[in-house]
């Protein structure tokens, strides 16, 4: 499809969809709002756009497509702000917030008759934030949910799956309130526990420092989802707070009932408690691609002297190698330092290591 894409939002989500309708759709022109400057930039020079807008009053009169991907309280305030300005013939706007009630609601309330506007929400991402971390393949295989309202035509519904096609995830069409209640069981308080999780550890640090220490797998696997980004979490529990509290609820009852089990030393109904979700947990369906985008990092040993950086960027830069992030591993005692290397891709992360063995003797390790 040929058109003008307007993101606004250039996140992990905003950079991760660019990136996927550019892919499909390379005769799209892709243009990127972000109230953070620098964020725009880096997105320009990673390509994840063609073009920065510094306002997007004017970007939206020539847009074909417009993709809202900030925090869903943003969202709320972005379709305040464009609900009176005039929009391209036939034009789409859609969002990605992790909700969809409140958002759809005010959609419909703002949108003058004859704009579109579908409620959408790919149902994969990342502990981690910012344009850096997108990925075209994060939404691979995933659900994309979209919770049009009955008066979209089901022709705007295929354009905008049209425009989408490059996520290669599977959509799925619930309504808003659908959307919320199963993504508040699966997503929202799941994300509550694990924050909670890591506050009772923290307690618990304060009587013995080996708290932190000692944490090993289990402990990194259910609290990973704590890295993520406040801004958003906060927004997502204060837009789905109805849902949320039910659960609260029936998550106490649930921990009453557990700790009954264990008060009695029932060890029947322990060892069914686990097993039964061992039984519902393993029989999820496995996601073969599209996983949480992980930085493709290599760690280069290098001595520790003043300039080193500039030489491994130096080469890395002859050769035409970008990196999405570099940082200093604390020294170890010896005299050798580590660098950090991250990369777009696998293959940008190949070739850097060709090359840094190439120019240099430093030992590189990929992770
Ligand atoms: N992170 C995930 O796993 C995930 C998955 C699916 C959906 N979502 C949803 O996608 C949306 C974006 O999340 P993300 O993970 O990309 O966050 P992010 O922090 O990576 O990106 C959000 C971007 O929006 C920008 N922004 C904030 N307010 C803005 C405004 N008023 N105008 C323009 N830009 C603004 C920020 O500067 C940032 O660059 C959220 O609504 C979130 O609920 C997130
Ligand atoms: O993969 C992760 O780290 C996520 O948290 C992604 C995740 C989730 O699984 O809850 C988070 C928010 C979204 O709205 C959709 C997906």
């Amino acid at each position: 499809m040929k058109g003008n894409v307007l993101i606004i939002g250039l996140g992990l989500i905003g950079g991760s969809i660019a990136l996927a309708i550019k892919k499909e759709h390379p005769e799209a022109w892709m243009i990127g709002y972000d109230v953070k400057e620098e964020e725009a930039e880096l997105a320009r020079s990673l390509k994840v756009i063609d073009e920065i807008a510094y306002s997007f009053e004017e970007a939206i009169k020539e847009a074909d497509l417009i993709v809202l991907a900030t925090p869903v309280m943003q969202t709320e305030k972005i379709l305040a702000e464009i609900s009176h300005l005039h929009f391209k013939e036939n034009a789409i706007i859609t969002d990605v917030g992790s909700t969809k009630q409140k958002i759809v609601e005010y959609a419909v309330k703002l949108l003058k008759q004859g704009v579109t506007f579908i409620g959408g929400h790919p149902m994969a991402g990342s502990h981690k934030s910012g344009v850096a971390a997108a990925r075209v393949h994060l939404f691979e295989n995933a659900f994309y949910i979209l919770t049009p309202t009955e008066d979209v035509q089901a022709a705007q519904v295929d354009k905008l799956k049209e425009w989408l096609k490059g996520t290669k995830a599977r959509f799925v069409v619930l309504s808003p309130k659908e959307h919320d209640r199963i993504t508040g069981v699966i997503s929202h308080f799941p994300h509550i526990i694990a924050a909670s999780l890591v506050h009772q550890a923290q307690r618990y640090e304060r009587e013995n420092e080996l708290v932190s220490q000692l944490a090993a797998g289990g402990f990194r696997d259910i609290t990973r989802i704590a890295s993520s980004n406040p801004e958003m979490w906060r927004d997502i529990l204060l837009h789905n707070k109805e849902e949320l509290l039910q659960l609260f609820d029936v998550w106490l009852q649930e921990m009453s009932i557990v700790r009954s089990f264990v008060e009695k030393g029932n060890s029947e109904q322990i060892y069914n408690y686990f097993a039964e979700a061992k039984q519902f947990r393993d029989g999820l369906p496995i996601r073969t691609k599209g996983a949480i985008p992980s930085f493709y990092d290599l760690y280069v040993d290098v001595p520790d002297y003043p300039g080193v950086i500039s030489e491994i960027t130096g080469y890395l830069a002859k050769e035409r190698i970008s990196i999405t992030n570099i940082r200093i591993i604390e020294t170890r005692e010896e005299i050798y330092g580590v660098l950090r290397l991250s990369f777009q891709t696998e293959e940008d992360r190949t070739k850097a290591k060709q090359c840094i063995e190439t120019y240099t003797t430093y030992k590189t390790y990929e992770v």
